[in-house]
């Protein structure tokens, strides 16, 4: 209910109705309360009417005491203008309203609101008087004044009747059997003033009365049969005139013998009695209803009328006394004034009067009045007597005139009397009806002020209504709008649902087709896999035969190099001192003075024809190796001069290993790059005075001091220069810059020698003792009366280190490795001349580092426990990559001229003696068909690793293409997806 808007009338009239049924309508009106709501509204329905109200007599049902006491307070509150106080009646006013709302405090009485119980409203005070015949109605059903309020004229001999109603009276009868004993028993008459009150009457009367005897008395009816009742001989019926007879035979009233109400006459009738001499008469009317015997219809009211004036006004017999009930009225006074006798009329007003008996009495009080008026006549006759003796016979007759006139004013001022009384009574009823109808128009008045008010406040709550049903129409008007666009939107959205309803069909093709492009994308995945388990098992494989291949031919690996007659040799006429023509395929025919002096084999021998190219292609498989994760060094050694710095570095024209195998490394790298990630950086240093100097530094010359790096070991068997710059490269543009910045860097000996001048200066060093007492080559350097000779000079130990670090991209794995490019310092047997200070120091220094190498091959090869490494910062440099797994290349390089043989046989020897360190002794002592046989393994094995070769690149094909195609089904989801989302968000 709290939703929905309540009319604030309609609303108050609900509480009242709520709060008035705990007050006013709870059952049978018992509670003191309901008591009070009652005589409230009996209170306001007397109030209409007469003054009277409050001089009715209560009912004994009820406590008329504190009912009078209320009324009279509610009586003076009303008069004083205040309203029913909230603390005398509890809850809502008496009129069954709640008074607490300011707009129906004024109206609470508003007879137009409807009250259920509460009937008793103008309308039916309206109603009611017009039910009520004798112009009055009831006060109260439930608790009316029990009694009959009979009127009549204290002269004029008028009786009316008026019925208070009585809720409480079971039947007329019982209400009329009192009255008619009273009547019958006192003989009096209820004044109108008296009303319930019984007034004593002068007892002389009382004597009167009772000495009246009936001087006539009909028994009305009653053809031929007279009666005899109460000691009074009714005689036939007579002096009538119409009407009509009816008797019964039944018992009338309680009493017996009262057979005088076995007759009676109806109808239109009348009694004239001509006999009765002038004077004062009593008349007693003797009537009874006989309607539940025989007889006509009991339903009559009718006037009675004495001497043509009405002395009884709507008698109704039933509804006094009941039926069979005697009712008499006594004592109607009666004149006479002589021939014309006594005439009774009887008029109907509804139905036929009757009456059963009349009885006439002579007016004990008229004897006084009659002396009364004998006292007068006395004075006038004694006064006549006087005029008598004091004037003469005119005057006489004058007297006798004045008499007569005397008597005929006497007569009318006998008339004006009686008129003055009956206008005094009439004067009396106007001035109380006046009275009436002034309290009934301060009634009204009040009545027209309430109203007013009410309506006042009708109209205040019409103007909130009104108001508020502006603001309902403007929200109605809103809503309207509202209901409006969400109707289109409702249209839209129906529409759109259709729409969607014929996309749904489009979207679960959609759906369809992704489901089945993720089955195949699942399947491809799942191929993808199994084709990734056998590529990486492939390249496991391919990897290890790749090793082992390398393992077959060696891990240290020995090519020798010859530079050509350079242009001041050809001139000077020097002889070649290597046979290349009678060489086979490895093999180095050195001869002296054209004879052939010896034989040396290495892994391969590029003749001075030999291009960049052609070393380098044997080479590019220490790259691969190097992406595999192996270490790897490759350095060159030989007498200055013979093209270590070419063979390593080249020039621009003819680039040299180093930049090949980068380049080779990043060829390598890009057709890897769906498998792998590698990240390459250079450092470019070099090994001075036994300190490493980082040439990447800017700045940095040699024999400056810098900071000291130093060889240390990170992990087990991963050696680090904390501090060394290490330039990342991309590609070979940044390679080569790289690879310059090292070059121009290079040191530059401060001798007196240039770069070509630096080969023309030879020193000839003695081996330290460290050395002699190496084995292997050395000592066989020494067995030939050789030392080691060092390139003195520019040229020291130029070292390139490639780092490489790579990913798996398909399982993850990762690698780390070096591949050092070593540009050693010149090995020359020079002659024992005198080095002095600085450049003694170098030579010695490049000595121990040869020789440290040298020592360290040599440990090797004899797989002795300790490898001396750290015997030189360069050997230290490089133990990563000396033995183990590592490779090792070798470039020995030589000079073709004969007057650089002993050089070149020491060169020779020391690289056979290296390449031996792999191949053992043992393997020396190898047939050739064990070597042959050695051979074919070695062919068989790079047969099956470029079959497997071209495995993993149809493989890597096969990867590429589902690559491919995976990702044309991902774009292809994708745009399904954006397609379906689209539609989603769109709708
Ligand atoms: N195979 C070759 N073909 C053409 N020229 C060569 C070859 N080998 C060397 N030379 C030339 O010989 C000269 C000396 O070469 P290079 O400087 O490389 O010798 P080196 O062994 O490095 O000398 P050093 O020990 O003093 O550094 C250079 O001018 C070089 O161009």
């Amino acid at each position: 209910m709290e939703d929905q808007w309540q009319d604030p009338l309609l609303l108050t009239d609900v509480s009242f109705l709520e709060q008035s049924s705990h007050y006013v309508f709870q059952g049978k009106r018992s509670s003191k309360t309901a008591e009070m709501a009652d005589l409230g509204v009996s209170w306001l329905e007397q109030s209409s009417e007469t003054a009277e109200a409050h001089e009715s007599l209560p009912d004994n049902r009820i406590d008329y005491d504190s009912w009078a006491k209320q009324s009279a307070e509610i009586i003076n509150m009303e008069n004083s203008g205040d309203r029913f106080p909230n603390d005398a009646i509890e809850g809502p006013s008496l009129l069954g309203f709640l008074l607490t709302s300011p707009d129906l405090e004024n109206c609470a009485d508003s007879p137009d609101i409807t009250c259920n119980g509460f009937q008793e409203t103008p309308e039916f005070l309206k109603n009611a008087n017009r039910r009520n015949v004798t112009n009055s109605f009831d006060l109260s059903l439930d608790k009316g004044i029990t009694g009959l309020e009979v009127q009549t004229s204290k002269d004029a001999n008028l009786l009316s009747f008026s019925r208070e109603t009585k809720g409480i009276c079971e039947t007329p009868a019982m209400m009329m059997q009192p009255l008619f004993q009273e009547v019958k028993s006192s003989k009096r008459i209820l004044f109108p003033e008296a009303s319930f009150e019984l007034l004593p009457k002068p007892a002389i009367e009382d004597e009167l009365l009772k000495i009246s005897i009936p001087v006539l008395s009909i028994n009305a009816g009653g053809i031929n049969m007279a009666v005899i009742s109460g000691g009074i001989n009714y005689q036939e019926d007579s002096f009538f005139s119409g009407g009509d007879v009816m008797t019964t035979d039944a018992t009338i009233g309680d009493s017996e013998g009262l057979s005088l109400y076995q007759t009676a006459r109806f109808g239109n009738f009348s009694y004239k009695f001509q006999s009765l001499e002038a004077g004062n008469y009593l008349v007693d009317l003797h009537l009874a209803e006989i309607v539940f015997t025989e007889g006509p219809s009991g339903m009559r009211i009718f006037d009675v009328f004495i001497q043509e004036e009405k002395v009884v006004s709507g008698i109704d017999i039933y509804a006094e006394v009941g039926s069979n009930t005697p009712l008499v009225l006594p004592d109607l006074r009666a004149f006479v004034h002589g021939e014309e006798g006594l005439s009774i009329k009887f008029k109907g007003i509804i139905g036929n009067p009757m009456v059963c008996g009349i009885s006439i009495r002579k007016d004990p009080l008229a004897g006084f009045r009659e002396v009364e008026l004998l006292k007068d006549k006395e004075v006038a006759q004694k006064a006549e007597c006087e005029l008598e003796d004091s004037c003469n016979c005119n005057a006489k007759e004058e007297v006798f005139t004045l008499q007569r006139d005397y008597e005929i004013q006497y007569k009318e001022l006998t008339e004006t009397r009686r008129a003055l009384e009956e206008f005094k009574r009439e004067n009396e009823l106007k001035r109380r009806e006046c009275q009436e109808a002034w309290k009934s128009l301060k009634e009204l008045q009040n009545e027209l002020m309430r109203k007013s008010m009410h309506v006042g406040s009708l109209a205040f709550a019409i103007e909130g209504q009104v108001k508020e049903k502006t603001r309902w129409f403007s929200s109605i008007r809103d809503l309207t709008k509202r209901f409006k666009i969400l109707k289109m939107e409702h249209t839209k959205l129906s529409e759109e649902a259709l729409a969607c309803q014929s996309c749904l069909a489009d979207m679960t093709q959609m759906t369809n087709s992704i489901q089945s492009a993720m089955q195949q994308h699942v399947d491809l995945r799942r191929e993808h896999g199994v084709l990734k388990h056998k590529f990486i098992e492939g390249a496991k494989e391919r990897k290890e035969l790749y090793n082992k291949v390398l393992e077959l031919k060696g891990n240290i690996r020995v090519f020798c190099r010859c530079r050509p007659l350079n242009m001041e040799e050809v001139a000077g006429g020097a002889l070649m001192a290597v046979d290349f023509e009678s060489s086979k395929d490895g093999e180095l025919i050195i001869k002296a003075n054209g004879a052939p002096k010896k034989v040396f084999k290495f892994d391969a021998v590029f003749s001075p024809q030999a291009e960049q190219a052609d070393v380098f292609e044997d080479t590019a498989a220490f790259a691969t190796s190097v992406l595999d994760g192996y270490n790897v060094c490759i350095f060159a050694y030989g007498q200055t001069g013979t093209g270590k710095t070419f063979t390593m570095e080249g020039t621009e024209e003819a680039r040299g290993v180093n930049y090949r195998t980068l380049e080779e490394l990043f060829r390598i790298i890009s057709d890897r790059q769906r498998l792998f990630r590698y990240e390459i950086s250079v450092s470019v240093l070099e090994v001075y005075n036994e300190q490493i100097r980082d040439l990447l530094v800017q700045g940095s010359q040699p024999g400056v001091t810098a900071k000291r790096l130093e060889v240390r070991q990170v992990a087990e068997g991963i050696h680090h220069v904390p501090g060394l710059v290490e330039a990342h490269v991309n590609n070979m543009n940044e390679v080569w810059d790289v690879l310059k910045t090292g070059s121009n860097a290079r040191a530059v000996g401060a001798t007196n020698a240039n770069e070509h001048s630096s080969r023309s200066h030879w020193f000839v060093l003695l081996l330290s003792n460290t050395l002699k007492s190496s084995p292997g080559v050395f000592a066989r350097a020494v067995d030939h009366g050789l030392v080691l000779t060092l390139a003195s000079g520019p040229s020291q130990c130029s070292i390139h280190c490639v780092m490489v670090k790579g990913e798996n991209l398909l399982n993850g794995e990762c690698i780390r490795s070096k591949l050092w490019l070593v540009d050693l310092a010149g090995s020359e047997r020079v002659a024992k001349t005198e080095v002095q200070g600085e450049r003694l120091k170098e030579t010695q220094n490049i000595n121990r580092s040869l020789s440290a190498l040298g020592d360290v091959i040599s440990s090797l090869a004899m797989k002795n426990p300790h490898i001396p490494f750290r015997n030189s910062k360069l050997t230290h440099l490089l133990q990563d990559s000396l033995g183990g797994d590592s490779k090792t290349l070798m470039f020995v390089q030589i000079s073709p001229n004969e007057s650089d043989l002993s050089e070149t046989l020491c060169s020779l020897n020391f690289a056979s003696r290296v390449r031996g360190i792999e191949l053992g002794p043992a393997r020396k002592q190898f047939d050739s068909s064990e070597l042959s046989k050695y051979k074919q393994m070695a062919e068989k094995a790079k047969q099956d690793m470029k079959s497997k070769d071209g495995q993993i690149k149809k493989l890597e094909e096969t990867v590429h293409s589902l690559e491919l195609k995976m990702k044309a089904r991902d774009l292809n989801n994708k745009s399904l997806q954006d397609k379906v989302w689209s539609k989603i968000f769109f709708f």
